[in-house]
């Protein structure tokens, strides 16, 4: 096959090996990608088994493939399982027609429900409020000490069930929150790398009782996710609610409304209460760990680097003139050092340690190479952030490298790049910017007890995970 260099292979297990010892040797899977691409150079390929997997490491490279050459790479790898459960419905385990109306239609209902601008902005802050006036209830003179992960998870969990079903999560039903978090952690200690790779008939014939177990728990999240759409479809059924066609407020009645005007127009093919199901069990399942993760991750950098977390308040306080009022979303174009900090936290949470691999259907060229079709590849986001080529010394903190050079922000993709890139980017761009900047408007925030540690700690498995542990004191300004 012509694919760009990489480590010998062997037969049947390809590069695997490899794979594993510079893992072992690097201390982890980015810092082992790192070393190839140290090794063989930006776009490298792995053999895993009797499969080819490409690798770009670098921006442009990235930009050339997935963007401007996008429509070529739309078709997500999806391990076989995931395919079993999603029966090809929904937005992360799904290919082809359905997959590209749902995003058009999430991307679209977002834009009206005012994502990215001024009602996004209203819905974070009016949740960050209340999650404030939470903490400022518990305070002893002035300080409370909060459970990082619990804060974040909480807050984003809470933004997200307001877009998608219009309802946050406070005392009433808190309790509703945490039994979903349990299940989401019970599925992600349930699955390992032999059910993502292995056929669903192997599992099946050799694996019943764990066959039977994933599929459960993964239905149970689901139907949990989309209850309150299902409530609501019998509720407009039985007449006891009227869809809101002008202007629906939220995700699911925006999707009740389109399948209405799609049964009038006799086309009920695609809109179906099954697929909403899965779209909006993707976009809660896709939207919370991974903005709740990047804030914690955050906040273990900050309170390592006080004078970062001083010179953001600085400007913060300048341009919200002394924190007369909360910092919004059209304050961005001026806090270019707050912008930097933001974009510095996601290039070190860089949440994916391995991105997920698009299927390369035709002979192309990658970099100066050929590629033959049949391979996969993907810009693999957590080495191209880890590139000292790009970022020097990047394992430093170090906001003002983007102040020195204003172009190197846009090579943090941290949701990633081209046609699958991510449908949640504009939400998930305004949480991180209202919740960092409002909290270091408000609060002090230091460590409560020794300062945490900010390595990943599960650097062998594909995502990264910060110290979920850490304890911080906010003490009101
Ligand atoms: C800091 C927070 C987030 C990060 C770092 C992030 C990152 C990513 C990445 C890397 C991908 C895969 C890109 C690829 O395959 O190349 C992705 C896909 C996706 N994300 Fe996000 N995401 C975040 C927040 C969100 C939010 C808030 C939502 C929902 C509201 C969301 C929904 C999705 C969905 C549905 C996909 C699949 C898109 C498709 O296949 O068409 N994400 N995200």
């Amino acid at each position: 096959k012509k694919l760009p260099p990489g480590p010998t292979s062997l037969p049947l297990i390809g590069n695997i090996h490899q794979l594993v010892y510079y893992s072992w040797k690097e201390k982890g899977v980015v810092k082992a990608f790192d070393y190839f691409r140290q090794t063989y150079g930006d776009v490298f390929t792995l053999w895993m088994g009797p499969l080819p997997h490409v690798s770009i490491c670098d921006y442009e490279t990235s930009q050339e493939v997935f963007v401007k050459n996008g429509n070529k790479y739309k078709d997500r790898f999806l391990p076989p399982i995931f395919l079993h459960v999603s029966e090809n419905l929904g937005l992360v385990a799904a290919n082809g027609d359905v997959w590209a109306e749902m995003r058009r239609f999430t991307l679209l209902a977002f834009r009206t429900m005012g994502v990215g601008r001024d009602l996004m902005e209203e819905r974070i802050l009016n949740e960050l409020n209340a999650r404030c006036a939470e903490i400022d209830a518990d305070a002893i003179n002035g300080k409370t000490v909060v459970q990082t992960t619990e804060f974040f998870d909480l807050t984003v969990g809470s933004v997200i069930n307001s877009v998608l079903v219009g309802k946050r999560f406070d005392d009433s039903n808190k309790e509703e929150f945490f039994k979903l978090k349990h299940l989401l952690d019970s599925g992600a200690e349930l699955f390992t790398i032999f059910d993502l790779t292995v056929p669903v008939w192997f599992l099946k014939k050799f694996c019943p009782g764990r066959f039977a177990r994933i599929v459960e728990l993964q239905e149970e999240i689901v139907n949990f996710v989309s209850r309150e759409a299902r409530e609501r479809f019998e509720k407009v059924q039985s007449g006891e609610h009227t869809l809101n066609h002008e202007d629906p407020q939220d995700f699911v009645e925006a999707y009740l409304v389109k399948i209405e005007e799609e049964k009038e127009k006799g086309n009920a093919k695609m809109y179906t209460m099954d697929c909403l199901k899965h779209v909006i069990g993707d976009l809660w399942l896709a939207g919370q760990d991974t903005t709740a993760t990047t804030l914690v991750s955050g906040f273990n950098q900050l309170v390592n680097n006080p004078d970062v977390i001083e010179k953001c308040r600085k400007e913060i306080m300048r341009i919200t003139e002394n924190g007369s009022r909360p910092l919004g979303l059209k304050d961005r174009a001026e806090t270019h050092y707050l912008n930097a900090t933001i974009a510095e936290i996601q290039r070190h949470a860089s949440i994916l340690n391995v991105n997920f691999w698009r299927i390369n259907h035709e002979p192309t060229t990658v970099k100066g190479y050929p590629v033959d079709s049949g391979c996969m590849i993907t810009a693999q986001l957590g080495a191209l952030h880890v590139n000292n080529d790009i970022f020097k010394d990047a394992d430093k903190f170090y906001p003002e490298r983007f102040i020195e050079n204003e172009k190197l922000i846009n090579q943090v993709i941290p949701f990633g790049i081209g046609k699958r890139s991510c449908v949640g980017e504009n939400i998930a761009r305004s949480e991180l910017y209202m919740m960092i900047g409002n909290l270091i408007l408000r609060y002090d925030i230091k460590s409560h007890g020794p300062l945490p540690s900010t390595a990943d700690t599960l650097p062998y498995s594909s995502g990264k995970i910060p110290d979920k542990t850490v304890k911080l004191e906010f003490i009101k300004l």
